[in-house]
């Protein structure tokens, strides 16, 4: 096993000291994280001189499915919530191999992958060509799904691979929101992707390295954390979006097991753990006199981490008034006070639903980063995806997934 550095016990002093949280930082994770706001707006240059009318060419399609893995993936997530429950066509995010078994001539295929060549977008791209579907796609230019797209005579986005995936993903959600435009399931505009960098440029800098944790948001979000087991409700389904990218940032920088999820869900049975021996046991049977750096008394806790919607407006068109959304997740920070469970509270804000979906992203992204840094792990080598990806290589002569070879 590859020798993993860093500190099982979070090091509060680490994120006062500049130096040393870049220097635990060699890839630069911070800084591509910093980049969100100027992704969005390089991405909307991009797409705009592909040629993504041709989408619009045949008419509004029976189902869309948004096909790729890992942060990719989550981009089908973006388009499916921006476009709300109104949206006039099936919005499917398909994260394995290949397309679903009904995709053919009347649907359009969007494969994204940041390195254009994850298995999984390249299968999608090849089956969506071979079954006629309309294709479009997105990812690091000169690649391999380039070369696809353009044998398929597809619109290709070509978005540069400046860093890993995961802190590419308004690179990525950009396009495919924008191939959603043309496709008549979303009305963002010009307004919104600017306000959105805007937004996402002002949360970079509160969540700047230089800013100490009394005045930085992420850093205190991360100090919170430090130690517990995150569990993440988010109150609507733009809300749940962000909450599952916490998780994964929360995973894959800080490596934080974490759970996430719709909150009208776990109401119905996960919200049961803050009773159990993480939640409520656990903060009723610790001893607050104990010395916080005693190894032997630390008793692993869950916190809880609400991220909060609230819709754009009262009378928005969702199936479940935005009153009952509120009113859960007043719910379930009573609940949390009431068993001692320890809770933060992210609130969206912004004119528009891409907007609110980055105001409850951006800081939780640098948080992942910043409770990285706090167990001296550099948040952006991950070991354990390496070593899975070569261990899970396929032997010589074993198939490679339909299309690839
Ligand atoms: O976007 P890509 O390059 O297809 O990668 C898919 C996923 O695989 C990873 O690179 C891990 O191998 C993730 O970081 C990423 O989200």
């Amino acid at each position: 096993m590859a020798a993993v550095e860093g500190h099982r016990v979070p090091q509060e002093a680490l994120l006062d000291d500049e130096q040393a949280m870049l220097d635990k930082d060699p890839g630069g994770m911070l800084r591509a994280t910093a980049s969100s706001g100027a992704q969005v707006r390089e991405s909307a240059a991009l797409a705009a001189e592909a040629n993504l009318g041709l989408l619009s060419d045949d008419g509004r399609p029976r189902a869309v499915v948004v096909a790729g893995i890992g942060t990719a993936g989550l981009t089908g997530s973006i388009l499916a919530t921006v476009a709300g429950p109104r949206c006039p066509v099936p919005v499917i995010g398909h994260r394995s191999a290949g397309v679903p078994g009904w995709v053919g001539a009347a649907d359009v295929v969007i494969a994204v992958s940041a390195s254009g060549r994850s298995p999984e977008a390249l299968a999608a791209a090849d089956a969506a060509a071979r079954r006629g579907a309309r294709l479009v796609a997105i990812g690091n230019p000169d690649s391999e799904l380039q070369a696809m797209a353009e044998r398929a005579r597809a619109p290709f986005v070509p978005v540069p691979r400046r860093a890993p995936a995961r802190a590419s993903l308004w690179g990525l959600a950009v396009p495919v929101l924008l191939a959603g435009r043309h496709l008549g399931l979303v009305k963002v505009n010009e307004a919104d992707l600017a306000e959105t960098a805007s937004r996402l440029d002002a949360d970079a800098e509160r969540c700047r390295p230089a800013a100490e944790s009394f005045v930085n948001p992420a850093k205190s979000l991360a100090l919170g954390l430090a130690g517990s087991i995150p569990i993440v409700w988010g109150s609507s389904p733009l809300a749940t979006v962000a909450a599952r990218r916490f998780a994964d940032t929360l995973a894959a920088n800080a490596r934080y097991p974490v759970m996430a999820g719709a909150l009208g869900e776990a109401g119905r049975g996960r919200v049961g753990l803050l009773d159990g021996p993480f939640g409520g046991l656990a903060e009723s049977s610790r001893d607050i006199f104990a010395d916080p750096d005693d190894e032997a008394d630390i008793t692993t806790r869950l916190r809880l981490v609400v991220m909060r919607d609230g819709g754009l407006n009262p009378e928005d068109e969702a199936d479940e008034p935005v009153a009952v959304e509120e009113r859960r997740a007043d719910a379930v920070v009573a609940l949390a006070e009431r068993r001692g469970v320890r809770c933060d509270v992210v609130v969206a804000e912004g004119g528009s639903s891409l907007e609110r979906l980055a105001s409850l992203v951006a800081m939780p992204d640098f948080a992942s980063i910043y409770l990285a840094m706090a167990h001296g792990l550099d948040p952006m080598a991950v070991p354990a995806i390496d070593e899975m990806k070569e261990l899970s290589q396929p032997l010589p002569g074993q198939p490679l997934p339909e299309g690839l070879s």
